[in-house]
């Protein structure tokens, strides 16, 4: 583990009743600590967790329209100004690692092309070809298995919408072998790879963002509810 903890800087807040600081969630935070290899934010649509990822790349250094340090391709970077406000706290620190979402993968795989075209052994680190030669899921797999051995910090919005509901099963093992070596933080909506048993879950919904149970999850409660009385929801849905 490297991130111990965020520390939201509220004393350098001018206006809390102002985006993002408005966001409850965000509104709410003082602290929050990491205390496993693997953390998931979940929460409803428009809670905040992208916003604190990105918030967390930008004190990384990542680029937080996707990338690691060294990733500074042209491509607007999103605003990210929780970023000034929050502090990391490490231990050890470390720089390496990056954050990706699956709407900016395609320009991440632009760039590592026109960085091919002066040196083709990068892909060497991406599957041996141009990323956009593979599927969307492959080469979002592919990236990831790169990275294995690789001490770092993995920030990963969203991972799940690249990938079918096999790959997002194969994706667990990837999470598993990332966290050997790194530390991930995943915003999902994916009840599959909310289910990796040894991470822990920060709900972004109710109040301040708390530890959660898998089986509290609403992703876990809808889904499976879903699943056992798909005609009863149906019926509710649709007539
Ligand atoms: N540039 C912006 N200006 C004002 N409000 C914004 C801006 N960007 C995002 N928001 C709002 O901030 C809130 C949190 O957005 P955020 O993207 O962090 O949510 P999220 O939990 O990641 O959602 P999702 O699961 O849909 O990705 C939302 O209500 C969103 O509309």
């Amino acid at each position: 583990m490297f991130l111990r903890e965020i520390i939201k800087m509220s004393e350098r807040i001018q206006n809390h009743n102002q985006y993002p600081f408005d966001i409850p969630s965000i509104k709410l935070l003082d602290r929050l600590s990491f205390r496993k290899n693997v953390t998931f934010f979940v929460g409803e649509n428009g809670s905040g967790k992208s916003t604190l990822l990105e918030a967390i790349a930008y004190q990384c250094g990542f680029n937080t329209a996707g990338g690691g340090r060294n990733n500074q391709y042209e491509l607007s970077a999103s605003e990210a100004k929780l970023g000034d406000f929050i502090r990391l706290s490490w231990m050890p620190k470390v720089t390496n690692g990056f954050f990706m979402r699956a709407e900016s993968f395609y320009n991440f795989a632009s760039y590592i092309d026109e960085l091919a075209i002066e040196d083709p052994r990068i892909y060497q680190n991406y599957g041996g070809k141009s990323l956009h030669e593979q599927s969307h899921g492959e080469s979002f797999l592919t990236l990831f298995k790169n990275r294995f051995g690789q001490k770092g910090i993995y920030l990963l919005d969203e991972p799940e919408a690249a990938l079918s509901p096999k790959r997002q099963l194969s994706f667990i093992s990837i999470i598993h072998e990332l966290q050997k070596s790194g530390q991930v933080i995943i915003a999902t909506h994916s009840p599959l790879l909310l289910a990796y048993p040894h991470a822990e879950i920060y709900n972004f919904n109710e109040g301040p963002i708390q530890l959660i149970k898998y089986e509290d999850t609403e992703h876990y409660q809808i889904t499976r509810r879903f699943l056992e009385n798909k005609h009863f929801y149906l019926n509710e849905l649709i007539d």
